[in-house]
């Protein structure tokens, strides 16, 4: 079986369906992982938003954002943010899987979906929202050597940073926060393949970290 097949039934494992829909009413939002494979290993696309936003400004991110009235629910989300953002036509996207919830710091319900695109996407990015475009092999996020973790008051997930060179621009991205942690579960569930640190969740239940995050926050509402 090939890389694809084999990533796409460990990821299915781990959709969430509408386990999430008790929870109480509040602003969502959804982001698309984005992956493909190149030289026989997967990887990750991932965007500098524009410093001209109001939120997370200059930050690194996936293609995602609040949802609209009009969404049917939270892949729709993702994929029509991801169309606004990089010019990804939905159609190009093979989604795999919704991921757990993340509520963020600014209360919203971010909901990650993974979705399969081809390695010949040339994204265009939205100059509005994005002002860069670029990709990290999905094994970066499991490793140590550009690694480091830092607590944060009130946040209880402890905060993953990484520093990416990357080679087609020579450029260094800081991934950080919520999309670090992201990253770091994708490349986790995708290889079946614990990280060179430590995580807080394990391969074989990684939902309950997850759940105790989303339970700890709800309960400060
Ligand atoms: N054409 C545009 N020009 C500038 N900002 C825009 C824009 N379209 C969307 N935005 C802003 O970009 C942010 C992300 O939007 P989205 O949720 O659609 O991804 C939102 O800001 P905030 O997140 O700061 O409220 C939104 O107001
Ligand atoms: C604990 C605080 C953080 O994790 S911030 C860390 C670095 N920044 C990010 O990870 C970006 C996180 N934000 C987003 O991905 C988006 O803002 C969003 C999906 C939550 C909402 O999308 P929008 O485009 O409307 O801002
Ligand atoms: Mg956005």
């Amino acid at each position: 079986m090939d890389i694809k097949e084999t990533v796409k039934i460990a990821l299915k494992k781990y959709d969430v369906g509408d386990v999430f829909s008790y929870l109480p009413v509040m602003q969502k939002a959804s982001v698309l992982i984005p992956v493909f494979v190149r030289g026989g290993e997967l990887h990750v696309l991932m965007t500098l938003r524009s410093p001209h936003l109001k939120s997370n400004a200059g930050e690194v991110c996936f293609p995602g954002g609040k949802s609209d009235p009009e969404d049917q629910d939270e892949v729709d989300t993702a994929l029509r943010e991801a169309k606004e953002e990089i010019g990804l036509p939905p159609e190009q996207v093979e989604v795999v899987c919704k991921l757990f919830p993340i509520i963020n710091k600014r209360g919203l319900l971010v909901t990650p979906v993974v979705g399969f695109i081809e390695e010949s996407f040339v994204a265009q990015a939205n100059p509005a929202e994005v002002s860069e475009v670029f990709t990290v092999p999905l094994d970066f996020f499991r490793q140590k050597a550009a690694h480091s973790v830092y607590p944060v008051p009130r946040i209880p997930e402890p905060l993953h940073s990484f520093f990416y060179s990357d080679p087609s621009s020579g450029k260094q991205q800081h991934i950080w926060g919520l999309t670090a942690m992201l990253a770091i579960l994708v490349a986790v569930l995708a290889t079946q393949k614990m990280p060179e640190f430590n995580v807080g969740f394990d391969l074989d239940n990684p939902l309950a970290f997850f759940q105790h995050n989303i339970d700890l926050r709800i309960s400060k509402l």
